[in-house]
């Protein structure tokens, strides 16, 4: 049986990544250097956690939302299909009626929005918060895009991402999908075991169903 390959959906984390305005950037730095501890090198990094590819607990926007350490593991691994929605610039119920959700309980929105890891957008593709229902009624539970949020950059409501939660779907955020086309797949963007986060980088995978793979 042919399989295919995994391939890397993430944003590389880079000193000069982009972040969300007055949040805190990214940045990795070797602190103890090999010549000087005698045995080996050592690094740490800084990040805020929506920094780069990540996903959201529902705590980041609800007090009494889960951790990230609460989370199913089980959401963020196994069956995602990849919809193509470049030609719109509102996300609507409409626009996602015209695809075939089969079965799948994870979706990956791939917009227009070029990916660049080094440049925060200025605008974004606009998810209409009733998109929720709709996915929920096809028993998605993991939406996955390819921008920094799954509302406005300037919403204080977060409508979507609210709306989202009530329906039990779990977001991911900032993949890069421009290489990815249209279609089923297996995704892998497993968050880390951060105890009492709002967020985690993941890093996202994904590998192309063939025909010959079992649902
Ligand atoms: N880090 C921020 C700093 C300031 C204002 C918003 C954010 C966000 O993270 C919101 C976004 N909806 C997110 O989940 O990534
Ligand atoms: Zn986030
Ligand atoms: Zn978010």
């Amino acid at each position: 049986m042919m399989t295919n390959e995994w391939i890397d959906v993430s944003q590389p984390l880079t000193n000069d990544m982009a972040h969300w305005p007055e949040d805190t950037p990214f940045s990795y730095s070797l602190t103890i250097a090999k010549q000087d501890s005698g045995s080996v090198n050592i690094g740490q990094i800084t990040t805020s956690v929506h920094t780069g590819t990540h996903i959201d607990a529902p705590f980041h926007f609800d007090n009494d939302g889960k951790r990230i350490d609460e989370l199913d593991v089980n959401l963020y691994v196994g069956e995602a299909i990849v919809l193509d929605v470049g030609n719109v610039q509102e996300i609507t119920v409409e626009t996602l009626g015209n695809f075939s959700f089969d079965g799948v309980t994870r979706v990956l929105l791939k917009t227009s929005l070029p990916n660049d890891h080094t440049r925060f957008p200025e605008q974004i593709p606009n998810l209409d918060p009733r998109i929720a229902d709709f996915l929920a009624e096809k028993g998605i539970k993991l939406i996955g895009v390819d921008m920094p949020s799954v509302d406005a950059l300037d919403s204080k409501e977060l409508p979507t991402h609210h709306a989202l939660y009530t329906n039990g779907i779990h977001i991911l955020e900032n993949l890069m999908l421009d290489n990815v086309e249209q279609g089923n797949y297996e995704l892998i963007a497993l968050p880390l075991a951060i105890k009492g986060a709002d967020g985690s980088p993941v890093r996202a995978v994904l590998r192309k169903k063939t025909e010959t793979d079992h649902n």
